[in-house]
Parts: C-alpha cells; structure tokens; sequence
C-alpha cells in the first residue's frame, strides 16, 4: 500500500490496529468511506492473498481466463442486493491455497445453509442501507432560558445553543417576554411564578432539552430500519441468529414511527390548520342567516313603548334587542356548533364563546384576539404533548445508538453470505469434490450464460467420474457443436472451485490447480509478430506449476502442419508436468501423429442432421471418438434422401471421408502402441 493510501486510511481510522481490524474484517462500507472503492477492494484482497501466501492474480494466467471469472463475479453480484455485498464479492478470487479454498469453502456451505433457512428475503435486504446521519436540525419554537450567567455558560458548554435557541432571563418579567415568542420554554431553574408555556427543566440531557436531535437520526432511516426489524424477526425466529436488546429497541421504534401514537397531536395539526378557514365560513354563512331572517321579521312597537321612546332615543334599540335577541342566538350559537362540528372540537370548544360573542350587531365579527389567544394555547399544548412522547421516546433510544448500527452492519454483512447462497441455490450448484491427483471431471454441468443449457458430462485425469484417465485430450466435433461452450464451462467449474465456491454440476471432482490457461479462439491466420508473442504466452506453460490449460482452435496461430506441431509438443510438456489440458482442435489426426505421449482424442458427435440441416446433437463429448465433420454428416443425409446417379456420386464421396479418417486412425493407433511399447 503507497503512503498516501496509508495516510488516508489512518486518518480514517482512529489507530492503525482499528484499520487492520477492518481490513482484516473485510468491513467494506467503513474501508469504501476511508479510501473509495477500487483500494477498499484491492486492500482487501491484497490481505486476504498475504494471509494465504499467494497473489489474487496468479491463478488466472491468461486474459481470458480473467474474463471469464470477472463474468463469473458479476452473475454472483446480481444475487446480491446491498453495494456492501457487491463490494465484498469483488474481493473474492480464485487461488491455487488449499487454505485459502477450504477457508472459502467453508464460507460457501454457511451461505447455502442461510439461504435455505431463510427463505427469499430479498425485498427486505434491499432496503437495508447503511445508516445516515445528517446531524440535527435547529428547532424552532422551544427555546431554553438561562436564569444566570453560569445558567447561560453551562447550556452553552452542553452544546444546546446548537439545537435551540438559549436566552438570558434574570426576572419573571423577562422570561414572560421570552415565554411570548416561542411555543415552548425550558427554563433551567425555578423562576418562582408559574408563566404559560414555561416548563422547569428536570433534566439536562439532550433526549429531555432536545428529543430531537436523539429521533432525527432514526427517523432519517426510517425505512432500513424497519426492513432491519422485520429481517432480525425473521433470523431469530428461525433460530439463526440471536439479538441482544433487540426488544427494547423494537418496542421505541414502533412508539416512533406509529402514526396512531401521534394522533392527538395530528389532531392539533389539523386543527391550527383549519380554524381560522372554519370560523370564516361559518360566520359568513351565520350573517346570511341572519340577513335573510331579519328581513321577514318587523319589530312591534307598544303605546307606552311609543311615549318612552319620545323620552329616550335610545328606546328604540333597546326594544329592538330585546325582540331580535332570539333570533341572534339562535343563530350564533349554530355558528358556533358548526365550527365545533367542522372541526371535531373537544374542550376548545368553549373558546368559541369568545371567539364569535354573542353580540347583537350585525354584521356579525370574529373576535381576533381570542382566536389568535387559542391558536397560541393550541400550539403550546402541541408543543407540550409532543415533547411528552418525544422525551418518552427519545429517553429509551438516548443510549441505543451503538446497538442499531451493530446490527445494520450484521444484517449488511450478512447479505454478502445471503448473495453466495442465492447464487449457489438458484443455479443449482453443488459442492465439488477436491481429489489428489490432478484431473477435473463432472456430470450435468450446465455453462452458467447459456439459457436452458444442455447438461453435459465430462473428464479429464484419474478423477473417478469416469474409467478414463488421460490427463490430455483433444475435442474434435462437428461446428457449432458447443466445443467452446464446453471449454468456458470447464474454465467456470474450475474458477469456481478454486473460489472455494459450488460449481454448476450434479457431481464434480477436481484437482487443486495452481493456474489456469485459456486460450480463446482467435480469428483467422496470424501475421509472424502476432505468432510470436502467441509464443512467448505459451511459453509460461514450461514452469512447474500445476495447471490446467483450455485452448481453442489454437491452429489458427500459423498454417495447420506446424499448427499441429506445436500443439503435439505444448500438450506433451502439460502432460509430462502433471498438468492437465483439453485443446479443441480440427486437427485432431494430425496433433496425435506428433504427440509424444497419450494424447486422447474425444468428440461432440452429431447424432444426424433434421429435415432443415439442423444438427441434431449430444452436447457431451464421446471419449476416444473422433467426431464426424459437418460436411460428413451432411453427405451422410444426402446419400439416405437421394436416388440412382446423384446417390452414387455421394456415396463415393462419403466412402473416401471414411477411408481416410480410418486410415489416419490406424496410423494414431500405432503411436501410442508404440509409445507403450517403448
Ligand atoms: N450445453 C449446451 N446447451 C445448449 N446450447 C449449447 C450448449 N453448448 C453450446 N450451445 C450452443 O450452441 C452454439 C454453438 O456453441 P459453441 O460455439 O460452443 O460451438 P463450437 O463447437 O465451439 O462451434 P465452432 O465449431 O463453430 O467453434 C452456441 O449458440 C451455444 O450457445
């Protein structure tokens, strides 16, 4: 690791024992944050190979066989569902370390066993993240009153001033003052005259000042938090895993996040929002009431009415009142219980006798004052009983935040054992069989990137699949016969096998290899330069490692005489170091013919051809079997589907194809009696 990726990760880390720790722990979210993803990746499997002794690369030899494994980590990625396990899968890799393999083989069997336990919970392990925590917004409306100067220092010191705002109030006068501007005042010690909406703080600590600065960092994770409460029922139902105190903090975040919990409070809500809209209407409507009333109506005046009224003026409106009185409660007080209705009044219902007054006038007018007065009252009762509940709250979670994020970090972590699982459940794989002597040998194999792929079974080496032992071969077969396909199947079996990881077969036995070759197909003949650095790839197969090389058509490499050359004597060398190889090659006769040592010859073989030259194929090889050609097969139908002269012009064309391929049999045949002989 250079300095300056060092630097980085100490500064993260408290100690460079913590950052070992992490490193060791492979903790990829903490490692992510510390030096960014690529180095948290490579960091961890750089350690990981040192305490192995091998290097992460050295197994994978070639180019392609590195691509094959990073397609290989991908499909296993997508059976994860946290950035954590996707991180944490990239960090895997193949290895020629028995421990390492056993290590990770280990791993793998617990991530099937979870799998299977648990069932799919993929919905819940999406939507576990790691925690955020965006810091504490400043709250407005409460306010603290320091009663002196140390009051004021020590409020200070706590780090309050932070949260709220802090106010000197040496005498009642000035904290009623204060009191007037917020909805809620703490005031630290006793003011000595109880004052609306001032509380007498009893305790100093943050969840009771300010409950929450303690609830926005679970709230801001509200929903991690209860896929994580959910996901935890689950493991510890099952019995896979069991949570310390989790009750207590699943008991505080139903309070929380429980909306019927709040209601009373909603209710305030809703209420402060509506008021001044319902007294509004209401009034308007009662002034209609009231016009369209009045107006029927007359007003009667008596004989002595009439002489008091030439005495006193203002007669005429007193008997005016007394005669309209009725009408105007009448219609105020359905005003009034309009409101109350409109808005589900409990107690404040009473506030309405000041709010509309039953005032003979018309029209009729809203008393501002008091209903300003009862918004105010409303808001303080709002405050008061929500930090009631915030406190209660706030108070059972003040000391719990080291357990919820131990346990997100479990449940994170522990999709990356879930992603293995999945992967190795929902493909069907199976542990394979690690054997002694080298040889790599399965049943049913199914290429991971084929669609429905056709099971196909093979060996190569003493591995006990089947009575066939060669340690080299090559595969002939018709075109499209799935040659290729059987190679990268064979190259996935034995990265992941060497991942420590289930292969996709029913059965597999393999040999620990310290490297594997592939070589892909390349196209067309290569100019003399290009030869040459195939060369100086191939050339790394002369060390004494145990290797298992793949090719592909390595013909193409130079002209097919001294093609088959090379490759007799490249599969002679694997072989003679305890290696194991399978080449596909047109040019099985010939490599055979020059090959020094036992070189088996085995075949994807068509069965026919249908009505429309489809082939119609068995994907396993058939061992010691050079496969028939495709333009064999194809004159093989034309002599069935055709009659006199063209038939004839067939058959002889066919009868030759055999000869020679018999003949050059017989020829293969003698080379190894002779090899054996010798
Ligand atoms: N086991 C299988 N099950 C289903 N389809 C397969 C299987 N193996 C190969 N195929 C399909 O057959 C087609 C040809 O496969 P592949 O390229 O491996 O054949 P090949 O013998 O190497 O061909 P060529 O001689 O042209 O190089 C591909 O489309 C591949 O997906």
């Amino acid at each position: 690791m250079g300095p300056r990726l060092r630097e980085r990760l100490l500064s993260y880390f408290e100690s460079e024992e913590m950052a070992l720790r992490a490193i060791a722990d492979e903790d990829m979210n903490d490692l992510r944050a510390a030096i960014g993803e690529r180095h948290a990746i490579a960091t961890v499997r750089a350690a990981r190979g040192l305490r192995y002794g091998v290097s992460p690369e050295s197994f994978l030899a070639t180019d392609e066989a590195e691509r094959i494994y990073r397609t290989i980590l991908n499909r296993i990625a997508e059976h994860a569902n946290t950035a954590y396990a996707i991180m944490r899968i990239s960090t895997l890799f193949p290895s020629g370390s028995p421990e390492l393999i056993k290590e990770m083989r280990s791993v793998s069997l617990r991530a099937m066993d979870l799998r299977r336990r648990l069932g799919d919970v993929r919905d819940l392990l999406r939507r576990i993240k790691p925690l955020r925590r965006r810091g504490a917004q400043r709250i407005k409306g409460r306010a603290i009153a320091a009663r002196s100067p140390e009051e004021l220092a020590m409020a200070r010191s706590m780090g309050f001033d932070r949260l709220l705002d802090i106010h000197l109030a040496e005498s009642p006068g000035e904290l009623r003052d204060i009191a007037s501007g917020y909805d809620h005042v703490i005031v630290l010690s006793d003011p000595g005259v109880p004052l609306p909406g001032v509380e007498i703080a009893e305790q100093l600590d943050i969840w009771y000042i300010a409950p929450e600065a303690v609830l926005s960092f679970y709230t801001e994770n509200r929903d991690a938090l209860e896929a994580a409460m959910e996901l935890a029922a689950v493991l510890e139902e099952r019995g896979i895993e069991h949570f310390e105190d989790l009750s207590k903090l699943r008991n505080a975040l139903r309070r929380l996040f429980d909306d019927e919990d709040q209601s009373d409070i909603s209710r305030i809500d809703d209420l402060l929002k509506r008021l001044p809209a319902a007294v509004d209407s209401a009034l308007a409507q009662a002034n209609t009431e009231l016009r369209k009333r009045i107006e029927t109506s007359s007003v009667t005046l008596g004989g002595p009415d009439l002489l008091r009224a030439l005495g006193r003026g203002d007669m005429i409106r007193d008997v005016f009142e007394t005669q309209m009185h009725g009408i105007f409660k009448s219609v105020i007080s359905e005003a009034r219980a309009r409101v109350a209705a409109d808005l589900n009044l409990k107690g404040e219902a009473i506030w309405l006798e000041e709010i509309i007054p039953e005032e003979i006038k018309y029209p009729l007018e809203i008393n501002h004052r008091a209903l300003r007065q009862l918004e105010i009252e409303l808001r303080r009762r709002r405050e008061a009983e929500g930090l009631r509940r915030k406190r209660e709250i706030a108070g059972s979670l003040a000391n719990m935040d080291g357990l919820t994020a131990n346990l997100i970090k479990k449940l994170i972590q522990l999709d990356f054992l879930y992603a293995i699982g999945d992967f190795a459940i929902s493909c069907g794989l199976t542990m394979p069989e690690l054997i002694h002597d080298p040889g790599i040998g399965f049943r049913d194999g199914r290429h991971l990137f084929i669609q429905n792929p056709e099971p196909v079974s093979y060996s190569l080496g003493a591995c006990g699949i089947r009575e066939y032992t060669e340690k080299a071969a090559i595969l002939s077969g018709v075109n499209s016969g799935g040659k290729t396909s059987l190679l990268e199947l064979m190259a996935q079996i034995a990265i992941l096998a060497h991942m420590g990881l289930p292969v996709p077969a029913s059965e597999c036995r393999i040999s620990i290899f310290d490297e594997l070759y592939f070589f892909a197909k390349s196209s067309g003949t290569l100019s003399a330069g290009a030869f040459e650095s195939t060369m100086r790839k191939l050339s790394a197969l002369a060390t004494e490692k145990r290797k298992l090389v793949l090719a592909d058509e390595l013909e193409a490499i130079t002209e097919p005489g001294a093609s088959a050359r090379i490759i007799a004597s490249i599969l002679d060398m694997v072989q003679e170091n305890g290696s194991v190889a399978l080449f596909v090659s047109h040019l099985a006769d010939e490599i055979r013919r020059f090959s020094r040592t036992a070189v088996r010859v085995d075949g994807i073989e068509a069965e026919g051809l249908d009505e429309r030259n489809n082939l119609i194929l068995s994907r396993s090889p058939r061992y010691n079997h050079l496969a028939r050609s495709t333009p064999e097969l194809i004159l093989d139908r034309l002599v069935r589907t055709t009659e006199g002269k063209e038939r004839t012009f067939y058959e002889a064309l066919l009868t030759r194809f055999r000869n020679t391929q018999s003949r050059s049999e017989k020829i293969t045949g003698n080379c190894a009696r002779l090899q054996i002989d010798s």
